[in-house]
């Protein structure tokens, strides 16, 4: 008995620690599915015992809402729901019964309310029984109604959800100090409980509705299907739900998991509830659970596999992430031997060492995590350095949650604009380096520094096998990047991003110094300054960068690499000289409207956005077109050449 009590108290700690993250934080310190596992653990010993302990998590909740969010009591708490995993339970637990089944939406739950058509209030759920309230921001989601035709006081719930094509979108364009964002409900509740709605308005959140609680004066026939259908007359967009009956349960799951993999919104499950209101009220509740409906969580595919490798992923933030590589098993009809798992927190939960053998599943049949760790070695070491750049690591405890961080300012990792820029069309001109990809290579530290673009060659089996590479585009690749071994000092003094030194002052300043690179390294700021078009914030970039000696080393380790191209200016080559040039409409000899533009530059001509009477010609294929720069150059006289006229001309 005694031993009862002692592991119901060790149970209730972790709950207790892992739910402040979850809720807090939206941060997982264990998984949902050992969140899950010890929860009904403590059912399970609470039943035997016939002892509920005060703060147990199955009673009550036992975290308090933080943030410097103005907060408020929900008028009627906002409970959490009983879950199963079988459909003959949900079959049972319908009886005779109709009920509908929707979507159980994992983003952010939301009340809202309006009174005389407006909104007028919207408050997170919180702990369930305070939250915090983000009117403004929720003026921001996408689809939500601001003005309803109903005038009486309307109180309704609904879950706040990013998609995840726009969780992929925004996570790319994320400010580089913001941490990564784990999943779309990490996202989502970073967008939401924010104290300037003018981020949240750039995150594109959602909001579907998925209870009426309230509506005074309107009868809704004793039907949830009809609050559904008249909220979705008021404007809102309502979960997708459809009405069964203990015959039709079974294909109405079945129909709901096919749909999953086309959800461009993240679901946790599936919520049922009766359709007959007053029925369901009149069951009442348990100190968790309302007693009208349940949810369903899918039962989750697990396979047995071995740990054979953590791999340790620098970011642009400075996290690095553990991500543990498995033999591959089948799960849910994909083979899979890779899960991200999070934080360091939940590998020493986990007790992880190389060739344990775990368990694995796809949580919301998606995304693969390990469930458990059925050895539990615990001999993995944390790195003690950096992956990308070997400085130091740290582990930083931020609210109970352990990470690991490079605090290196110079790591590569946190450089990866640097380096698109590099392999830029107008810098080194390498295809086939997107920016995901060279973020991927420099995370699992295969590109160290800059010059180990050109030394790619080498871990050909490991990029071959990467997502969204095969033989021919890595060979692609190969030949891209062999081809860009041959550039001209002006690509190349623009592709290192000195700051502020874009490719027409790269230009200028090589112009100066004769097209020699190491007269250019080596110039003052006083001497940049005399060019025209140099200005004092420029030059003094200019030389700073140059006077850094790990700038150097980067610059002699890629002159090793590549070979620059004498450029001379040569009279007869600038036959363009002193003509201004305005490109419009598409080209077809050339590859773009940019190649053109190169041409006619590097033949000392000048391209602008628009034509005035300095314009010299305008290119145009369609000669007849009626666009507003032909009608420009018509008025004004300037003539309107073809491409191929403008050939003939060079
Ligand atoms: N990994 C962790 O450390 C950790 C910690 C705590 C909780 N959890 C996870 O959270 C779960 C418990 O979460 P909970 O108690 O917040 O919520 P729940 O799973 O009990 O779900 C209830 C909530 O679902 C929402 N919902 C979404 N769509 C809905 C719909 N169509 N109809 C009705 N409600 C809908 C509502 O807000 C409702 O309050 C656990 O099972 C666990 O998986 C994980
Ligand atoms: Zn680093």
């Amino acid at each position: 008995m005694n031993s009862k009590l002692e592991r119901m108290k060790e149970l209730i700690l972790t709950l207790d620690k892992a739910a402040k993250a979850y809720y807090q934080d939206a941060e997982e310190i264990i998984s949902n599915f050992e969140y899950d596992k010890l929860y009904d653990e403590l059912v399970e010993l609470e039943k035997e015992t016939n002892i509920v302990m005060a703060g147990s998590p199955t009673v009550s909740v036992g975290y308090e809402v933080l943030s410097e969010l103005p907060k408020e009591n929900h008028a009627y708490p906002m409970l959490s729901l009983d879950k199963t995993k079988e459909v003959a339970a949900l079959a049972d637990w319908l009886g005779e019964k109709e009920g509908i089944l929707s979507w159980k939406l994992d983003g952010l739950t939301i009340v809202l309310t309006y009174q005389n058509g407006e909104l007028v209030k919207a408050v997170t759920r919180g702990n369930g029984v305070t939250g915090e309230v983000i009117t403004n921001n929720a003026k921001t989601f996408k689809n939500l109604p601001l003005r309803i035709s109903y005038k009486g006081e309307l109180v309704l719930r609904g879950e706040a959800v990013i998609k995840y094509s726009d969780f992929e979108a925004i996570n790319q364009e994320i400010d580089l100090i913001d941490a990564k964002y784990k999943n779309p409900r990490n996202l989502c509740s970073g967008s939401v409980r924010q104290l300037n709605s003018e981020i949240t308005a750039k995150r594109n959140v959602h909001f579907f509705a998925f209870a009426l609680v309230q509506a005074d004066g309107v009868d809704f026939k004793n039907s949830r299907e009809e609050q559904r259908k008249w909220l979705a007359s008021m404007g809102f967009e309502v979960v997708e739900g459809k009405m069964v009956q203990k015959e039709t349960i079974e294909q109405t799951v079945l129909w709901f998991s096919k749909q999953i993999e086309q959800n461009d919104f993240p679901s946790d499950g599936l919520v049922l509830i009766f359709d007959d209101i007053s029925y369901g009220q009149s069951l009442g509740r348990t100190a968790k659970f309302p007693k009208d409906s349940i949810a369903f969580k899918w039962a989750d595919e697990i396979k047995e596999t071995k740990l054979t490798e953590v791999e340790w992923s620098a970011s642009r933030t400075g996290l690095i992430n553990p991500v543990a590589i498995f033999e591959p098993v089948e799960l849910e009809g994909t083979t899979v031997s890779r899960a991200s798992l999070h934080n360091i927190s939940i590998v020493e939960n986990l007790e992880l060492g190389i060739g344990d053998t775990i368990t694995v599943y796809k949580a919301n049949m998606i995304i693969p995590q390990i469930a458990e760790n059925l050895t539990k070695s615990g001999n993995l070491p944390i790195p003690e350095h950096c992956p990308v750049c070997e400085h130091e690591t740290v582990i930083k405890n931020e609210n109970g949650v352990k990470a690991l961080y490079c605090i290196n300012k110079e790591c590569l990792a946190k450089k990866v604009k640097s380096l698109t820029l590099f392999v830029s069309r107008d810098a080194m001109n390498i295809e086939g380096l997107s920016e995901a990809t060279l973020e991927k290579l420099i995370n699992i530290g295969i590109i160290k520094e800059i010059a180990d673009i050109y030394k790619l060659n080498e871990h050909k089996d490991m990029i071959v096998t990467m997502e969204g590479f095969g033989e021919k585009s890595f060979q692609n690749m190969m030949d891209s990047i062999e081809k860009s071994r041959k550039t001209n000092v002006v690509k190349f003094l623009y592709s290192l991003g000195i700051p502020n030194i874009g490719l027409s002052n790269a230009k200028l300043i090589c112009k100066e110094f004769g097209y020699e690179f190491e007269k250019i390294r080596h110039a003052k700021a006083e001497q940049l300054i005399e060019i025209q078009g140099v200005g004092e914030v420029i030059a003094k970039f200019f030389e700073a960068y140059f006077e850094k000696e790990e700038n150097n080393r980067i610059v002699d380790d890629l002159l090793k690499e590549i070979h620059l191209e004498e450029m001379k200016e040569n009279k007869e080559e600038q036959s363009l000289e002193g003509l201004t040039f305005v490109i419009t409409g598409s080209v077809h000899q050339f590859a773009n409207r940019n190649e053109v533009k190169a041409v006619i530059e590097e033949k000392g001509g000048k391209v602008t956005g628009s034509v005035t009477s300095k314009t010299n010609y305008l290119i145009n294929n369609d000669i007849e077109s009626n666009s507003s720069k032909n009608k420009k150059a018509k008025e004004l006289g300037v003539p309107i050449i073809t491409e191929q006229e403008f050939i003939d001309m060079l």
